[in-house]
């Protein structure tokens, strides 16, 4: 967006509400037929417009989709929709699958346009088959399973039931593949697909509750992106913020800082540095009681709730060790492998890395209460312990 027309940002909502305001007072325009009947349409619309701000093609591409069977099937588009609508929403299901396989771009670059026009080209040719065709449906009855795969299936079954059952299976093990809010989305617009298919769920629920999941997903989203760390996956310094505005009234902050990163840096390159942060991450989640946050660079917080300020001191004593005695390899060529998995470990051409990290740990107390103040404590601790020869913990008096 050119500087000029940076201010936009700021008012497009309170934009919507007017042109909503001045809608009312527009004589051809029946807003309360507006809401009941489109609204799928404008939520779905509002999952789109996000999708393509946030530059989610997945979730953009669903919400198109939803919305083009919906309008379909509300405007009377195809004469034998209503009764297609099974095979229509099974195939819009194998979609999803194959939308959750993609990764995220932007739907405007050429990426866009090839599932756009197979999109449009498959909507296309299915309608004509399906609608126009009515010898070749004799032939192939797509309600039925095909007679090959009647020995395996009962007769119960429906080709559509059959294929939005092996579309949500897929699309959970997707989920599990990529895990994330717009997969665990998808997966839940499959679901929801599934429940239409079998048990003929109206349309206009099928396209509200569909535009729901993926304007929650895309929500969870942000919430990943504005809270989380990218390299790590730990909590970002901003979620450490917030967290730090209702602490509670007994906790400690400890700072993890790995010692010497810039010579490992320097030495092997930052994609090892990158992994040693990833590694160190891991261990500070698995083995303390508290919240990890990364607070920058190749420091991190962990905000530990409770009293007992020794016991916190053992476990993150026992911490430290553990990092320190992590096995980290190192191939020839400088990759770095988990050493605990690796099979090559002691292999000619691999070499041990060791990392080890200095803690310095604040316990909030009568004479120590600010958050602010137990963050500086808790940083002058650590400095102590870096001063101190590094891979020890110290805490603040
Ligand atoms: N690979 C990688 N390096 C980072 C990242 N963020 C910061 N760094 C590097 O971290 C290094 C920090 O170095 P210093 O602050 O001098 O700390 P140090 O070398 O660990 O020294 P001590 O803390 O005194 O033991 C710098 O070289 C940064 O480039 C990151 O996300 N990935």
């Amino acid at each position: 967006m050119p500087s000029y027309l940076q201010w936009l940002r700021f008012i497009w909502l309170p934009g919507i509400l007017l042109a909503l305001l001045a809608a009312q007072y527009l004589p051809w325009i029946d807003l309360t037929s507006l809401y009941s009947v489109q609204l799928p349409v404008l939520l779905l619309v509002m999952a789109l417009m996000l999708s393509l701000g946030f530059r989610s093609s997945r979730v953009a591409l669903a919400s198109l989709l939803i919305m083009l069977i919906y309008v379909a099937a509300v405007l009377q588009f195809l004469p034998n929709l209503n009764t297609d609508l099974p095979l229509y929403l099974s195939i819009a299901a194998v979609n999803l699958v194959l939308f959750a396989c993609s990764r995220d771009r932007s739907l405007f670059s050429f990426f866009g346009f090839l599932w756009l026009s197979g999109l449009i080209a498959e909507s296309v040719g299915l309608a004509m088959l399906l609608e126009c065709c009515a010898p070749l449906r004799m032939i192939f009855p797509l309600e039925t399973l095909p007679e090959w795969l009647v020995g395996f299936l009962p007769r119960i079954f429906s080709l559509p039931q059959l294929v939005s059952c092996v579309s949500a299976v897929g699309a959970f093990a997707l989920l599990f593949l990529y895990p994330g809010p717009t997969a665990m989305g998808l997966f839940s617009c499959n679901l929801l697909l599934l429940f239409a298919v079998w048990i003929n769920l109206p349309v206009e629920f099928i396209g509200t509750v569909a535009a729901v999941l993926l304007l929650t997903s895309l929500l969870g989203a942000s919430y990943e992106l504005a809270f989380r760390d990218e390299l790590t996956g730990v909590r970002s310094r901003r979620a450490f913020r917030y967290q730090m505005l209702t602490p509670g009234r007994h906790y400690s902050i400890a700072m993890v800082d790995i010692d010497y990163f810039k010579k490992l840096n320097d030495r092997h390159g930052h994609q090892v540095g990158d992994q040693a942060l990833r590694m160190v991450a891991a261990q500070i989640s698995r083995h303390t009681r508290g919240t990890v946050f990364r607070y920058g660079g190749e420091e991190f917080v962990i905000f530990i709730p409770g009293r007992n300020g020794i016991e916190k001191e053992i476990l993150l004593e026992a911490l430290r060790e553990k990092i320190a005695h992590y096995p980290m390899c190192l191939r020839a060529s400088g990759r770095l492998f988990n050493g605990s998995a690796g099979s090559s470990r002691g292999k000619e051409g691999t070499r041990q890395v060791r990392i080890t990290v200095s803690i310095g740990v604040a316990h909030r107390h009568k004479s120590l209460k600010s958050s602010d103040g137990i963050l500086k404590a808790a940083d002058q601790a650590l400095y102590k312990a870096k001063r101190n020869g590094r891979n020890c913990l110290r805490v603040h008096a």
